[in-house]
């Protein structure tokens, strides 16, 4: 016989057998079918009841330890016209209270609205509770089982702070006490805590919404298939990197709303005194990046070959028409590099110019890539562009020591000539420059390479002051390809950061390249083998290798304010 041609008939049949006669071979067969029958297909359907996963321990777990999770509870109360004898039973408000209702000699005698399967059902509990009491325990369990849930009980308490799990929440709401000395006024820590508790899930998702309000970077760079250039060097340090930067900015917001993360991975809304742990668990913080691929290549064009295909200017306005008919175009960053095509790079500025309409706190970070050491490495055409039209929209620009003065018109000799250049370019608009690097000599000596950053603020009385700094960092004997990229990737994580402390925020980003640069000269040289060069797909970037270093870098180089 198989479970399917069980027909109610037959279940009465055994369920008269069952009430009238000893159980013989047969009625013993035809209830146990008919049992499966009744828990896996009702059960099942009403109440939500996780079956299919090892159904026979499920059934004697939950039936045996009387437990009614509220899901499934509220599942047969809503969904379900079950009687109300059954309701009675899985509603019971306590352990007595459903014990006595299980236990009642005339489940099936009085409540003649049943029909036969619900009442084998409740019959089949009754047997099982008193055996469960007789047992002291679980009844016709496997090992397995035992210490499955065993295992799923120890995880659960480990979740949720321990308790007993096999009993309904008891839950206490106290008034709410506000202290008047705690300005914002917020409840009290105990209500607080009992509230979340008890509400934890549905608690946790609305104020983890509100609370990790996401940060969003436009990046619209090269992508390429092998190596780290363009959006492959910026992107995964920015996701991963930022992870820390948004946790402490996002702490700060918490903190001044009255909401705290707390260590066990769920949120919990807390007074502002409650001591807060670490963010780790469970909390994807970095940013989220939004790539616009401006070519892909499949390789840096510093390799013997390349190939791929460039994006066009209408092909990058399709992408963002996308984007902006969902309604998705908030961004807080955009990030651009490497650009060899003017429509394209008008096209951008356009962009920008739309997103800081509907954002105008955005910051626009810009690698203003036209050249090096004198000699420019895109089409001359592209010149004016950044001078007339990207520079000014622009918030943050890493040019390096050729681009700052082609953009100026003003050659740099001396640390004064770059302080008049890094003020003439704040005068084009961006409010932080960073000269990435220079010709200039080093204090400490010519294996150094010297940078300047220059930061300009408005104050609360509306006058400016200017922040200006000096770095040095060993100058290591290779070329490598996508630290310009990574550069201002990490200067933009770590201004977001720092957004008043250009001295931190350049020591960070300083820091972050100089362990992957390390990192991966090091590697190269051991792959190249003793007194080689090494080759370009030896000298890729580090970049994954590097994930420590780019979270939480050892600062290596402290910046000096030079006015
Ligand atoms: N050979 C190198 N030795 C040490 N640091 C380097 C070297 N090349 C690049 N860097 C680091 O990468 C940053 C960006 O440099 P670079 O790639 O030259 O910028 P850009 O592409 O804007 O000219 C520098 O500020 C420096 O920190
Ligand atoms: N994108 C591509 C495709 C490149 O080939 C290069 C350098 O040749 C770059 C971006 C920029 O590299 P960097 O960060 O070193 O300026």
């Amino acid at each position: 016989m198989t479970l399917e041609s069980v027909t109610l008939a037959e279940v009465e049949a055994s369920l008269g057998t069952l009430e009238n006669e000893s159980l013989s071979e047969t009625t013993d067969y035809l209830e146990k079918e008919a049992e499966i029958f009744a828990e896996e297909k009702r059960m099942e359907m009403m109440m939500g009841w996780h079956l299919k996963r090892e159904p026979r321990l499920q059934r004697s777990t939950t039936v045996a330890t009387g437990s009614i999770d509220v899901d499934s509870a509220a599942a047969v109360t809503d969904d379900f016209p079950a009687s109300a004898a059954v309701k009675e039973v899985l509603l019971g408000q306590d352990e007595g209270a459903q014990t006595a209702a299980l236990g009642s000699e005339d489940v099936k005698g009085t409540h003649t609205d049943l029909d036969p399967v619900q009442r084998l059902f409740l019959e089949k509990i009754k047997d099982y509770d008193n055996m469960h009491r007789l047992n002291g325990g679980l009844l016709e369990t496997e090992p397995d089982y035992v210490k499955y849930l065993s295992e799923e009980t120890a995880k659960l308490q480990r979740l949720y702070g321990g308790g007993d799990l096999s009993s309904f929440p008891e839950f206490t709401f106290t008034e709410a006490v506000f202290a008047k000395s705690d300005p914002p006024l917020l409840p009290s820590h105990d209500f607080v805590i009992e509230m979340i508790n008890g509400l934890s899930r549905i608690a946790s998702s609305s104020a983890y919404r509100e609370a990790a309000m996401e940060c969003r970077v436009l990046s619209i760079q090269s992508h390429v298939v092998r190596g780290y250039v363009g959006n492959k060097s910026a992107s995964f340090p920015l996701q991963d990197k930022e992870s820390q930067a948004c946790q402490q900015a996002r702490r700060r917001r918490c903190e001044e709303a009255g909401l705290r993360l707390a260590a066990t991975g769920f949120l919990l809304v807390t007074s502002p005194k409650m001591e807060t742990g670490s963010l780790g668990a469970g909390l994807v913080l970095g940013f989220e990046v939004d790539s616009i691929n401006s070519v892909q290549f499949s390789n840096h064009t510093g390799y013997s070959h390349w190939k791929g295909q460039v994006l066009t200017a209408d092909e990058l306005h399709v992408l963002y028409e996308g984007i902006k008919l969902n309604n998705v175009h908030q961004y807080d960053y955009v990030l651009t590099g490497y650009t060899r095509d003017t429509s394209f790079l008008e096209m951008v500025v356009d962009i920008v110019q739309e997103l800081k309409r509907a954002n105008p706190n955005l910051v626009y970070v810009c690698d203003p890539v036209l050249g090096d050491h004198g000699s420019m490495y895109v089409p001359q055409n592209l010149y004016p562009v950044y001078k007339n039209k990207v520079v000014p929209v622009a918030d943050i620009i890493t040019p390096n020591q050729f681009e700052a003065e082609l953009l100026t018109g003003k050659n740099i000799s001396t640390e004064k000539d770059a302080v008049e250049v890094m003020d003439l370019l704040h005068a084009m608009g961006p409010d932080t420059v960073v000269i990435t690097s220079s010709d200039l000599p080093s204090r400490l000596g010519d294996r150094f390479l010297v940078s300047l950053g220059s930061q300009r603020h408005v104050r609360p009385d509306g006058s400016r002051t200017t922040q200006r700094v000096r770095i040095e960092v060993p100058k290591v004997d290779a070329v490598f390809v996508g630290t310009g990229d990574l550069f201002a990737a990490m200067l933009l994580a770590w201004t977001h950061h720092y957004p008043n402390d250009l001295k931190m925020a350049c020591e960070k980003t300083f820091s972050v390249m100089h362990h992957v640069i390390q990192r991966t000269i090091s590697y190269a040289h051991e792959l190249a083998g003793p007194g080689r060069r090494p080759s370009p797909p030896q000298l890729e970037l580090r970049m994954v290798q590097s994930k420590a270093d780019i979270e939480d870098p050892a600062i290596v180089t402290e910046a000096t304010v030079i006015s």
